[in-house]
């Protein structure tokens, strides 16, 4: 019976690069130029009996945007969960493992990890809308985003460039009137923004957002997804957009993953990605796709 890990220190990769990608931005930096912020290789991961990632192979070169894409049940939070260290690769039935190499490290210290990414999941919204996480201000949650810590005490001291930043990352999601209420007092779609803001205060190298216009109106999903489609316009760090909608994904976010049961079914260019074969055999039903003039795709059951 092959065994579960769920902890431990991963293998160092052996096999070389090989990736072809389009674009870097000017503004990443150079010290990832080089280097594929995710490279997995033959990971698998199971719980219980349930195979949840199934043999899967997929690197993301720094600076390419990546929408990941999927019915539910497919993998995307997993796949996201070993790039964020929340799961590690199965052992497979022969003792080997693949590999997960992170800005091309095996080997991190989670929390070091954590600082160098934003993150904005399901999980995180719900610590932030309850409890002594919840009781935080909109200023306090923010300033956690420097430490990756979810309580203010034991976040950072701040300094004057780390109040600039805080305040330069209110003004991008334009959240200004309310940063001295409690966080656990906002609307989700206000509380959505400040986690925006949390997550890019540090200026990171990656931005990782699961599903985060779940549970926002119309409304709040057009600002929502109008920043993110900015924040992709500025081009400062790499995202990676796990999503089940493709009206999500910004214009300028142009590769996009494709996962069906734990596995990759496609990687490759979003015009090629969204066509209606693809997302039709992907959710199992009669999907028509439209892109529209301004370069978002919209998506409907026939
Ligand atoms: N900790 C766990 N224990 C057991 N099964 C799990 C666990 N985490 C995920 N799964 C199962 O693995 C599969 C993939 O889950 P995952 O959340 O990654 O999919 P997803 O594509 O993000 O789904 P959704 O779009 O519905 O959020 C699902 O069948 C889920 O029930």
């Amino acid at each position: 019976m092959p065994v579960t890990a769920t902890t431990g220190i991963l293998q160092t990769a052996t096999h070389g690069s090989g990736d072809s990608w389009t674009r870097f931005a000017p503004s990443i930096r150079l010290s990832t130029l080089e280097t594929a912020l995710l490279k997995i290789s033959g990971v698998t991961v199971r719980r219980e009996q349930t195979i949840i990632l199934n043999d899967l192979s997929l690197t993301v070169p720094c600076g390419r945007h990546t929408a990941v894409l999927g019915p539910n049940g497919s993998g995307k939070s997993s796949l996201l969960k070993l790039l964020t260290r929340d799961f590690y690769p199965s052992i497979h039935a022969d003792g080997t493992q693949g590999d997960v190499l992170i800005l091309g490290e095996s080997e991190w210290e989670v929390q070091q990890l954590r600082r160098r990414m934003g993150v904005v999941t399901p999980i995180l919204d719900s610590e932030f809308g309850h409890g002594r996480t919840g009781q935080m201000t909109v200023r306090q949650a923010i300033a956690s985003g420097f430490t990756a810590t979810r309580l203010h005490r034991f976040g950072p001291q701040l300094n004057q460039r780390m109040q600039d930043q805080i305040d330069r990352a209110i003004s991008r999601v334009n959240i200004g009137d309310y940063e001295h209420r409690k966080v656990m007092t906002l609307s989700t779609g206000e509380r959505r923004r400040t986690l925006i803001a949390r997550a890019i205060v540090h200026e990171p190298e990656i931005f990782v957002l699961d599903e985060p216009t779940s549970g926002l109106d119309i409304a709040a999903k057009a600002e929502f997804t109008s920043i993110l489609a900015d924040l992709v316009d500025q081009d400062t760090m790499t995202i990676l957009l796990v999503t089940h909608h493709v009206d999500e994904i910004p214009p300028a976010m142009q590769h996009v993953v494709l996962l069906d049961q734990g596995r990759v079914v496609f990687d490759g260019a979003k015009q090629a990605a969204l066509t209606k074969e693809r997302m039709s055999q992907l959710f199992s039903t009669n999907v028509a796709i439209n892109q529209q003039p301004n370069g978002w795709y919209q998506a409907s059951v026939q």
